[in-house]
């Protein structure tokens, strides 16, 4: 892998806009996205939210309508030629010859983009099918063939990865397979950008995530950041009343959960659960439960398209009428 500063930005975009269907269809509507280097980061949106349209346009498969892109420090797609060999990605299900093994096809590969046939096995390895190597590809697994396209990309050794919906059609196994091989590729330094309307998946795999909506960014962070509840704890006692003063006289901030139970938070920091227990049993007043609370991505996500669904609501609501005169 060549060497670039570990500072600045993977990716990022500016304003990026692309329509097709003459401007009737916006599939990207103002995009800004900031990707850190190292790690995995995902682009979580729903189906259409224009995930696959950005990632071309980064690519230099797609010219956008509006807006600037960098890649690595490049100015894309004026300076894609200077960065390209820096970059693999999986915007499309790569096709390979399902009679030939494994290691013929990506010697194959590696003879057409002028990489010396040693690099093969080393990619194998990386993606944990060495042991494979030698079988056909029509005997693979669907998560072992999407593993062989991802070790396709590593072939130049690239710092930057991108992949659109690596796990698509996988079942839970093949899923294991290419969330630990996206997690290894980043733990050896890379960047892994990968797009994905999976929840689940982007919580277990990803450090950060833009989360899109409608082709706009409708938030990023760490994933933790998103899903950590913000260090408050959820506690279930009784009676709730009397715990929830005790709590408060202690300078807690206590919320009323939906179920009953009350959502612990304290201003600038985390809660130690441990605290709560100790003040609550002091009072006499004794938790049945007592966890750590957690926002799913999903929760997350929905209430994140709901307020922007809200906000064009009211927008269209006070947009004034034309008057036909
Ligand atoms: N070549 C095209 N011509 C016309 N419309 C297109 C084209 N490519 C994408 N679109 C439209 O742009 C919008 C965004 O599509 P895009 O594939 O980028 O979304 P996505 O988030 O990747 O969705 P998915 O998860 O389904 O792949 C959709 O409404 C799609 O129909």
């Amino acid at each position: 892998m060549s060497t670039t500063p570990l500072s600045g930005l993977a990716v990022s975009t500016h304003d990026l806009r692309k329509t097709f269907r003459h401007g009737a269809n916006v599939a990207v509507a103002g995009l800004d996205l900031a990707v850190p280097r190292g790690g995995v980061h995902a682009l979580l949106g729903p189906n259409g939210s224009g995930k696959t349209t950005a990632l071309r346009m980064l690519l230099g498969l797609l010219r956008p309508d509006s807006g600037t892109m960098e890649v690595l420090g490049h100015t894309v797609p004026d300076e894609l030629p200077q960065v390209i060999d820096r970059v693999g990605a999986i915007v499309e299900s790569p096709k390979f010859f399902p009679t030939m093994s494994g290691h013929t096809n990506l010697a194959l590969l590696a003879r057409a983009v002028g990489v010396p046939a040693t690099r093969v096995g080393e990619v194998l390895e990386q993606v944990g099918l060495a042991a494979r190597a030698r079988d056909d590809v029509g005997r693979y697994s669907l998560g072992m063939k999407q593993r062989l396209a991802i070790a396709s990309t590593l072939l130049k050794d690239p710092e930057l990865l991108i992949f659109d919906e690596p796990t698509n059609g996988l079942d839970p196994a093949g899923l294991h397979e290419v969330r630990t091989t996206m997690r290894s590729l980043a733990d050896a330094g890379r960047t892994v950008v990968v797009s994905s309307h999976l929840l689940a998946e982007v919580q277990q795999v990803a450090d950060t995530v833009s989360i899109i909506g409608r082709g706009r960014l409708l938030r990023s962070g760490h994933v933790s950041e998103l899903l950590g509840g913000g260090g408050r704890v959820r506690v279930v006692v009784k009676p709730t009343d009397a715990a929830a003063r005790v709590l408060m006289d202690a300078s807690y901030e206590v919320s009323p959960a939906a179920d009953g139970a009350l959502v612990v938070g304290r201003p600038g920091s985390s809660v130690d659960p441990s605290a709560v227990a100790r003040l609550l049993g002091s009072a006499d007043l004794w938790p049945s439960e007592l966890t750590v609370a957690v926002d799913s991505l999903e929760q997350v996500f929905l209430s994140l398209t709901e307020r922007e669904h809200l906000a064009a609501t009211q927008h269209s609501s006070h947009t004034p009428q034309g008057v036909a005169s």
